[in-house]
């Protein structure tokens, strides 16, 4: 082509074919056409140059607009710079015959030449159809030479200019291409980040959640393990005592009756032996006396009557004899006596045995008090012992307080994240017990593998298909926790008792029962023993007393309001009657209180006392309306005020509030006054649903002041306070339009941010529900 061009146009220009194969497959194809136009031209002028033309260059008048990326390369001013060269080979095609036919054959020797000459070329008439292309046919026009000379110029130094920036939009392109690459390799590694983020996640929940157990776990254990050694010590040193006590007393009862005993002993054998002597000494000293006599006499006698007669020697050897036996008999006597004497000295020795024995056995006794002293003496080491012990105890329980302390604050820390993370607006359903099973509507509900809770319901709701028959069609609801109408107040208690553990925590709780009339919200609130109220006091006295150890004092105040047409009644009035109250706003925070009476409750007696007066009076209150139904809301507002050993004040709130019935006006058909309340109420509760729903959205405007409700409870509901939604159903078929609207407005409520009620929802979606039980 270069010879083509040299040979045709002394100039000596070089055509742009010559640099074609540094360019990429697009850029060359569209070359190749502008070379086959050459050609075309070269073979003259026809009709089909235009459309020769066309096949590689936009069509005039369509050209686009210049390109965004900012190269400096469009096909605007690509489709110029063709037609200039269009317009410049045209200037070719004027030479002579044979040099344009080499121009031909060259270009025939591209594969876009090639192509041109398979395509039956057209010449290009459409472009000698402009001004310069006449005056290049004009053969007067003597300045054409020069004129294509300088056109060649310009078309060269054009001709590279446009090369150039197809060079650059190519390597702009691969730049892009990598750029391309590079950004899908970051997308994959964000997306590998991503899975591991949220498996993380995921650990760090159960993480969450076992610490929770844990802590629980260690608090019950922590408690337990205080209260059994308080109670061991205690017992001990009352053992101890009562064992010491008693041992004393056994101890001092027993010495004296030993004493007594022994003393009296002692008395009655001395006295019997000093009687039985002087008897025996007395009989002897007779006797013997008589026998000193008699001898005397005899020999008084015997010497008489040797002296007086010594004639009858024989009778006096008789009378000798006698007195002889006499006297032997007298021997007997007296050794019978001796005898005796000795009997009576061995009684006496014995006795003396029995007396020396017995003062042996007191002495043996005084041993014993001894051994008791001992006794006594071990014990009070013993007691020491205890005592050391007990302070040991004692030493333990402060430094397990003190644990306490920090634990305290710690559960505190992490039951705030736990809650947090179950969101701030939670909704709960409970399902009344039915009469009889044909009078109940079909709900089945849903128990899932997460724990045993049912979260899940389904109602089998009569509709009528495209042939009016009537059929039950599901609608599936789900919440947070379904209570089915076998389970108790209590369970419905434990369930809520984390968040009246909140307030004593210091946060800001608001507890709704919302339903139909009859579904249960005065039975779950406030009737029996272990309805929300009375369950939720006795929670925080016990609560309250164990938080001593971890160095908290509580307050507990509570006023009761009823809200009635849209104004406010103290139902523990000064006098304990049912007088109106009003709304107040406060100047520095500009919320709103209510000026309702607040009573100290400091025992469980007065709580009781308390529910007792307001629901007397709401009663009252209904019976002089003739009401049988609560058409008011009540709200029992518990203040917690706690102060810590180290200067911390926790001020928490509680509101557990009886909404009145949800009738709908419709469906109650009621007139005059009774559609006033019925409007009133309805209009409260759609505010609170809308107040509800716009701190869900996290909405800028939040409706409080729409109803006297909501603007009582504004500075309890929103930012980081907790709300509870309890939906009361009845399981009658003849409710089902009532429990129906009673479930789509709490779900409406159950809406909430995914910012708030993201983790909840990922717990809930964990449990695969499987259907457990239908109500009846
Ligand atoms: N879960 C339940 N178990 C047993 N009995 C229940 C239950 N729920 C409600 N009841 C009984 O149903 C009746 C109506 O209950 P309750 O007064 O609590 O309804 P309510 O929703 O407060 O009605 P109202 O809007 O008129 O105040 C009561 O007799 C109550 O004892």
């Amino acid at each position: 082509m270069e010879n083509g061009f040299n040979s045709s146009k002394p100039s000596g220009l070089r055509p742009p074919q010559t640099r074609l194969p540094q360019l990429s497959s697009s850029t060359t194809t569209g070359l190749h056409e502008i070379s086959e136009s050459q050609s075309n031209t070269r073979m003259g002028p026809s009709a089909n140059a235009t459309s020769g033309v066309k096949r590689g260059l936009p069509p005039p008048g369509t050209d686009p607009a210049p390109s965004a990326s900012g190269d400096g390369f469009s096909p605007g001013r690509l489709s110029a710079y063709r037609s200039r060269l269009l317009t410049s080979i045209a200037f070719a095609v004027m030479q002579p015959e044979p040099k344009r036919k080499t121009l031909v054959e060259k270009a025939s020797e591209f594969p876009g030449g090639a192509r041109s000459q398979i395509a039956a070329p057209t010449p290009a008439r459409s472009f000698v159809k402009g001004s310069a292309l006449k005056d290049i046919q004009n053969p007067n026009n003597k300045n054409n030479a020069w004129d294509v000379d300088e056109r060649l110029g310009t078309f060269e130094s054009e001709f590279k200019a446009m090369k150039d920036i197809i060079n650059h939009s190519i390597i702009g392109q691969k730049t892009l291409e990598e750029d391309v690459a590079t950004f899908r390799l970051k997308a994959t590694e964000l997306e590998s980040l991503k899975t591991d983020l949220e498996s993380k996640k995921t650990e760090m929940q159960s993480e969450l959640d076992k610490a929770e157990r844990r802590i629980f776990t260690l608090e019950r254990d922590l408690e337990d393990e205080k209260r059994a050694r308080r109670n061991d010590a205690e017992d001990l040193l009352r053992e101890h005592r009562n064992d010491i006590d008693n041992r004393i007393r056994d101890f001092n009862r027993e010495k004296d009756d030993l004493e007594r005993e022994s003393r009296k002993r002692l008395q009655a054998l001395r006295e019997e032996l000093a009687a039985d002597f002087a008897r025996q000494l007395s009989e002897a000293h007779k006797v013997s006396e008589d026998l000193e006599k008699l001898l005397d006499e005899e020999k008084q006698s015997a010497r008489l009557r040797v002296e007086e007669s010594g004639k009858d020697l024989e009778a006096q050897l008789i009378q000798f004899e006698v007195t002889k036996k006499e006297l032997e008999r007298a021997k007997v006597i007296q050794d019978d006596m001796n005898a005796q004497l000795c009997r009576k000295e061995a009684r006496i020795t014995e006795l003396e045995n029995q007396v020396s024995a017995g003062q042996t056995a007191l002495i043996h006794l005084k041993g014993d008090e001894q051994k008791q002293l001992e006794n006594f003496r071990l014990m009070a080491a013993e007691k020491k012992a205890a005592q050391d012990e007990a302070l040991a105890a004692k030493r333990e329980a402060q430094e397990t307080k003190a644990k306490l302390r920090v634990e305290e604050t710690r559960r505190r820390k992490l039951f705030e994240q736990l809650q947090t993370m179950k969101g701030n607006i939670r909704v709960m359903c409970r399902i009344r017990p039915g009469r009889n099973e044909t009078e109940c509507a079909q709900i089945a509900t849903e128990v899932g593998d997460y724990d045993d809770h049912i979260g899940k319901m389904t109602l089998m709701v009569p509709t009528r298909n495209y042939l009016q028959q009537e059929v039950l069609e599901p609608k599936p609801y789900d919440f947070e926790r379904v209570f089915i109408p076998d389970e108790g107040n209590k369970k419905v208690f434990d369930e809520i008792s984390q968040l009246v553990q909140s307030a004593l925590d210091g946060q800001k709780v608001c507890i709704f029962c919302y339903g139909q009339t009859g579904s249960g919200k005065t039975y779950t609130m406030s009737s029996g023993q272990d309805s929300i109220i009375p369950s939720a006091t006795s929670m925080i006295y016990q609560a309250t007393e164990e938080l001593k150890d971890a160095g908290w004092q509580y307050k507990m105040t509570g006023s009761f309001t009823e809200v009635y047409n849209e104004k406010l009644f103290d139902l523990l009035g000064s006098d304990g009657t049912r007088n109106q109250v009003e709304l107040r706003q406060d100047p520095a925070s500009k919320k709103f209180y209510v000026t309702s009476q607040e009573t100290d409750l400091d025992s469980p007696d007065a709580v009781q006392t308390m529910l007792e007066t307001a629901m007397k009076n709401r009663t009252a209150a209904a019976t002089k309306m003739n009401r049988e139904s609560s058409r008011s809301h009540s709200v029992f507002t518990l203040k917690l005020t706690g102060t810590n050993a180290d200067g911390t004040v926790s001020e928490g709130v509680l509101n557990l509030i009886d909404l009145a019935g949800s009738e709908r006006v419709k469906e109650s058909q009621v007139e005059g006054d009774n559609f006033k309340e019925a409007t009133s109420i309805n209009k409260s509760l759609s505010t609170l649903s809308q107040v509800m729903t716009a701190l869900a959205d996290n909405a800028s405007h939040i409706p409080y002041r729409n109803s006297t409700l909501t603007r009582m409870l504004e500075s309890c509901l929103g930012g980081s306070c907790k709300t509870l939604m309890f939906v009361m159903i009845s399981p009658l078929r003849d409710d089902i339009k009532e429990t129906v609207s009673s479930l789509d407005f709490a779900t409406t409520v159950s809406k909430a941010k995914p910012g708030q009620q993201g983790t909840l929802k990922a717990i809930k979606t964990g449990r695969s529900g499987t259907v457990k039980k239908t109500v009846r």
